[in-house]
């Protein structure tokens, strides 16, 4: 075959790399299976302790290893001293994900076995950055405020505990749980563009933080991770604070005349609907009835309507997430790194995969530039 024969994929659409055993989305049955559980019955029963235990062995976890495991957890939440100070060197104008990238990559720096690849090496990063990035997070979170650090607790699960750094109080059940279930719905999603790129930088036998380091880079683009926080702008430009009566739709109208992507909608594998949104959207909806706000679902509904009216495409699971984590307090430009939190575990499952069946990623392109010519009196 000569090489202009050769079929392009553009962004690698439809192009299979490899097998993963952690999760498989499937758009013909709108289905998302974590190591074969469907992710609806996780998010119905599980914490996202168990959801992560789960993705990183493969089996849910008997309650002897969840306690195990909830004890390592909550022994590292402490925010280090150098990664407070790390942090505190970024102007409070840094956006979130800045940050979170920087404390992930110092994070790295301060591990003396940062290359350590070995299973049970992986695994310790694995759970070291788990308990590492709410505080980040939250800290963050809180001297953007002009607020201190709320210390880590350690009689809290996971979910509590980063709403606790972040607010300074245990948020009511409701909120609690809807916390739980977009972590556990943000946990993995197979060879997304951000796992793709921890996979990719594994390949090279780089280490775990450089790898999540990276994804965290590829989280941030608003055509993946960052439009969770691009929703919420979205739904400031039409307005909030009352029912959108026709606001939404005609936003929409003006957006798609100036061919505007509407953040929140559509998908590379799903053309159906992300399997994911009616599980986040029930947990909106909670959360609407909770804070007595039936003017952001009345946005919610209009503009998605409006949407398949006009294009025929679906919201995924950024749109409900975007205004639950604004109902739940959160700044918005703190939803991405919240998306991180929960992803974290989805990577660095794929990181111990890929390290267990490696082949450096490189594909090939097709050269277009100019022919070959010589530079002059060469
Ligand atoms: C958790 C996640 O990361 S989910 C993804 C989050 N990202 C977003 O919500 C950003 C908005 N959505 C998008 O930009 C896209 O739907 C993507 C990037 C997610 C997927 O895109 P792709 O598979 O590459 O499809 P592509 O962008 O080529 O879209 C196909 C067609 O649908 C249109 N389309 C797709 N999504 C949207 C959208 N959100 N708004 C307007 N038009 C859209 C495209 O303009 C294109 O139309 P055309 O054929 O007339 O040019
Ligand atoms: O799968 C994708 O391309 C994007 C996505 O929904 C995710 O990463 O959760």
């Amino acid at each position: 075959m000569s090489e202009s024969d050769q079929e392009i994929r553009k962004g690698l659409a439809g192009v299979v790399v490899d097998t993963t055993a952690v999760s498989k989305v499937n758009p013909e049955t709108n289905s998302l299976l974590y190591r074969g559980y469907p992710v609806q019955e996780l998010a119905a029963t599980q914490s996202f302790e168990a959801v992560s235990w789960l993705l990183w062995h493969g089996e849910l976890p008997t309650d002897e290893e969840l306690a195990g495991f909830e004890r390592a957890e909550r022994a590292q939440r402490a925010l280090a001293p150098e990664i407070r100070a790390a942090i505190d060197l970024l102007p409070t104008t840094a956006h979130p994900m800045d940050v979170v990238r920087t404390a992930v990559s110092v994070l790295g720096g301060l591990d003396p076995d940062a290359d350590d690849r070995t299973p049970d090496g992986t695994l310790e990063k694995s759970v070291r950055l788990f308990a590492a990035i709410p505080a980040i997070v939250a800290y963050d979170e809180r001297r953007r405020q002009g607020k201190d650090l709320v210390e880590a607790r350690d009689d809290l699960d996971y979910a509590r505990n980063f709403l606790w750094m972040t607010f300074g109080e245990v948020p009511d059940d409701v909120v609690v749980d809807a916390f739980r279930v977009s972590l556990v719905l943000y946990a993995e999603h197979s060879f997304n563009a951000s796992t793709f790129t921890a996979r990719v930088i594994t390949s090279t036998l780089s280490d775990v933080y450089s790898a999540v380091t990276g994804a965290v880079g590829a989280l941030k683009g608003q055509l993946h991770g960052g439009a969770n926080e691009a929703v919420l702008h979205t739904f400031a430009e039409i307005g909030m604070d009352e029912a959108p009566n026709g606001r939404a739709a005609a936003w929409l109208d003006t957006a798609l005349t100036e061919k505007r992507k509407i953040m929140g909608f559509g998908h590379r594998v799903y053309k159906n609907g992300d399997s994911r949104v009616p599980t986040m959207r029930d947990a909106l909806v909670r959360l609407v009835d909770h804070y007595d706000r039936p003017e952001v679902l009345a946005l919610y509904e209009e503009l998605e309507s409006a949407m398949g009216e006009r294009k025929n495409i679906k919201p995924n699971l950024d749109y409900p997430s975007g205004p639950a984590y604004h109902l739940m307090g959160f700044s918005t430009e703190a939803f991405t790194p919240l998306f991180v939190a929960a992803r974290v575990v989805g990577w660095t499952a794929h990181i111990r995969e890929q390290l267990a069946s490696n082949a450096l990623i490189r594909p090939l392109s097709l050269y277009d530039g100019p022919d070959e010519r010589h530079v002059p009196g060469a």
